[in-house]
């Protein structure tokens, strides 16, 4: 496994993003893990996570107009990655957000910052069951722009609404690429090694076996 990954992994466990136990997810399912991007929760931490995105996204060559960050965590993602890009590699992108109700005062509307048009780059923290990237696909759709890619932290290899992989079929559907810095094979490879963590491999592999591809 690569050290970035490595890397990403002890910065996420250590501020107690990836955390074992029980959790019930957005579809339903009950996961012995979960990855609070929420708590990435201090400046010195955003501009880490930001820099982890930014490298992914240049070293990959991706080809877009406009960051998307839907809510609500993709909002603080959006904002550190453009920050990153700035500061790393002098790339100054329009970044834009959804808010999830409608605001009927004000400027009103549901999105926020730049004009969601052209080529999206869509910044989220997991993919699970693919419900998020739907939801923020429909808005893509709706303002006449195209999604050119996605990048997320987690891939958590998990099925969407067939016996694909919720990714296959977001890049099957909208024929886009989806990167991940980490994906569950790192994260199991990665916890089977830690004398700490080596306890929830059981409950991680029984998980997989009933929602993973
Ligand atoms: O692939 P899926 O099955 O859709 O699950 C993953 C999505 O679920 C969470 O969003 P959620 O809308 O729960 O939360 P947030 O408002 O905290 O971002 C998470 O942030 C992903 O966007
Ligand atoms: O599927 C989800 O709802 C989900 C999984 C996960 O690991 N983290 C998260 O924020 N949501």
């Amino acid at each position: 496994m690569q050290d970035y990954k490595i890397e990403f992994i002890q910065f996420a466990l250590s501020r107690g993003v990836l955390k074992f136990g029980e959790f019930t997810l957005k579809s339903g399912r009950k996961s012995p893990y979960f990855f609070n991007a929420g708590l990435f929760n201090t400046g010195a931490d955003l501009a880490r996570l930001g820099d982890f995105y930014a490298q992914a996204i240049q070293a990959n060559q991706l080809d877009y107009d406009v960051i998307f960050g839907p809510a609500y965590k993709g909002i603080p993602i959006g904002s550190a990655v453009s920050i990153a890009l700035f500061n790393r590699f002098n790339l100054d992108k329009p970044v834009c957000f959804n808010r999830k109700e409608v605001k009927d005062h004000g400027e009103g509307g549901n999105l926020i910052g730049s004009p969601l048009q052209n080529k999206v780059l869509l910044v989220d923290d997991v993919i699970t069951a693919g419900t998020a990237i739907r939801e923020a696909m429909d808005l893509i759709s709706a303002n006449n722009a195209q999604l050119s890619a996605v990048v997320i932290a987690l891939n958590r290899k998990e099925r969407g609404r067939s016996e694909l992989s919720a990714i296959q079929e977001v890049e099957r559907d909208y024929q886009c690429h989806v990167l991940s810095i980490i994906d569950l094979d790192d994260l199991m490879q990665f916890i089977k090694q830690d004398p700490q963590y080596n306890q929830y491999i059981p409950a991680m592999q029984q998980y997989r076996d009933e929602y993973g591809v």
